[in-house]
């Protein structure tokens, strides 16, 4: 592994304490808010979880900075916005948008071919690039998830963007995010995830095509799935996650932040950097993960597995086991199981599930699926392997087989019934439904295998 650009802490909650080297002593000694703080700053703090929250689930930070956060001016809206649709049409008037509006409901099995980048002659950055594709609930009652692709050729210029709706879980697929927040910087290359929660301030730098996808929840938190009989590790190791130590920048130029409130845009201007906090200590923090340190478990008998085995992560709902969204991932690993039909079954599912790929293709789809484009099978949607995939996999040799080299395919499941925007149809591919439409009956009532 190459030096890494910029140091980071391990752990995945923990109560992180740091201070930007040139700034020693800059976190005041044994409380939070003196009376003067070190180094002239400002403390201020920035809840994640209401005051009152169980201690075990209470997020706060404290953040000490050069100016504080309110040090700006009125917010103004947003209502120019580009279309993936059709990029030609350049920036247009929100509310002129048909196709940002949601479909019907639609109970079909849907997949979209990769999501296309901005052409060379416009200059989208990351915020400007998000696209709304699916969404259940709504941010006013803190309930629900958004799913999103991003698509950008430009990084931000002293502008910030914050998500006051919830928490975006960022899963870059083509180009690496160079990410400034106020916590301090990383960087996310595809094959890692990047979880920036609610109100953090954030901006992002790409070099050249950048395209991803971004799960958004408007209730909880992120958290570690629980283990249950597997015991204390495995699956996604606290330690391998990774937060930015403290980071500031001391410079007086004019900042544009933006912040998402109530899934609109808004604007305000500041003469100053946001990305001003020389030392911060708390438990509410980004973080990013790498998805190669994932420690699968899997059959080593018979069987396939639910796909929960690979949870990375988990938002919860107030059901018990039932997530507003998990993040799963297909890892590479060995399929081993014996007298198994290996790949996933055919089933339905009370959840919905959306699939995305990082790279490389999926077991169950070979052709169709592609990387940087997306599938959903709606709740209790009937899907599984495609007929070339059951047909190869029924009669294969069950030797050990590696599954999933070079590749790395993703879900976001969720208990919630989501809409998709009216723009996704032109990425749609209609005949999605043929990939099962070839498998014929081997029934006989004679035969007994
Ligand atoms: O539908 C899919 O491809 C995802 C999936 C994978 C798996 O191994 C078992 C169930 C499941 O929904
Ligand atoms: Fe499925």
């Amino acid at each position: 592994m190459g030096e890494s650009k910029y140091l980071y802490q391990r752990g995945f909650g923990n109560e992180f304490a740091t201070e930007d080297p040139r700034c020693p002593g800059a976190l005041p000694a044994g409380q939070n808010t003196p009376q003067k703080c070190p180094y002239g700053l400002y403390a201020e703090q920035l809840s994640g979880t209401a005051f009152t929250a169980p201690r075990k689930e209470n997020q706060r930070s404290w953040l000490y900075r050069i100016l504080p956060s309110v040090v700006h001016s009125s917010y103004t809206p947003i209502l120019e916005t580009y279309s993936i649709s059709d990029w030609s049409k350049g920036l247009q008037n929100r509310s002129a948008i048909d196709e940002f509006a949601e479909e019907t409901p639609d109970p079909n099995q849907m997949r979209w071919s990769p999501f296309p980048f901005p052409p060379s002659s416009l200059n989208v950055d990351f915020q400007q690039g998000i696209f709304t594709v699916s969404k259940a609930g709504d941010p006013s009652t803190r309930c629900g998830l958004a799913i999103h692709v991003y698509s950008c050729n430009s990084s931000m210029q002293n502008k910030a963007l914050y998500n006051a709706d919830g928490d975006y879980l960022i899963v870059p697929q083509h180009g690496a995010l160079d990410v400034k927040t106020e916590f301090g910087r990383l960087t996310v290359v595809p094959g890692e995830i990047f979880i920036v929660q609610q109100g953090i301030k954030f901006s992002v730098s790409v070099d050249g095509n950048s395209r991803g996808y971004i799960l958004e929840t408007w209730g909880d938190h992120f958290q570690l799935p629980d283990l249950g009989p597997i015991g204390a590790n495995g699956l996604a190791n606290p330690r391998d996650f990774l937060t930015p130590v403290a980071w500031y920048e001391d410079i007086a130029s004019s900042y544009t932040i933006v912040g998402k409130f109530q899934e609109n845009w808004w604007s305000l201007v500041q003469d100053h950097s946001p990305f001003d906090v020389v030392a911060w200590h708390g438990n509410y923090a980004p973080y990013k993960y790498d998805l190669s340190c994932f420690m699968a478990i899997n059959t080593v008998s018979y069987d396939h597995c639910d796909p929960s085995i690979f949870t990375v992560l988990t938002c919860p709902s107030n059901k018990k086991g039932t997530a507003i969204a998990d993040f799963v991932i297909f890892p590479p690993r060995w399929s081993v199981a014996e007298k198994t039909f290996r790949p996933p079954y055919y089933h339905r599912n009370c959840m919905s599930e959306f699939m995305g790929l990082i790279r490389g293709t999926y077991e169950a789809k070979e052709e169709g699926f592609a990387p940087g484009g997306a599938s959903l099978h709606p709740a209790m949607s009937a899907h599984g392997p495609d007929r070339a995939c059951f047909e190869q996999a029924s009669s294969a040799e069950l030797v050990p087989a590696r599954v999933g080299d070079d590749a790395l395919a993703f879900m976001f499941e969720t208990s919630l019934v989501m809409k998709t925007m009216k723009w996704t149809r032109k990425f749609q591919q209609p005949d999605y439904i043929k990939c099962w439409s070839g498998i014929s009956k081997h029934f006989s009532q004679l035969k007994i295998n």
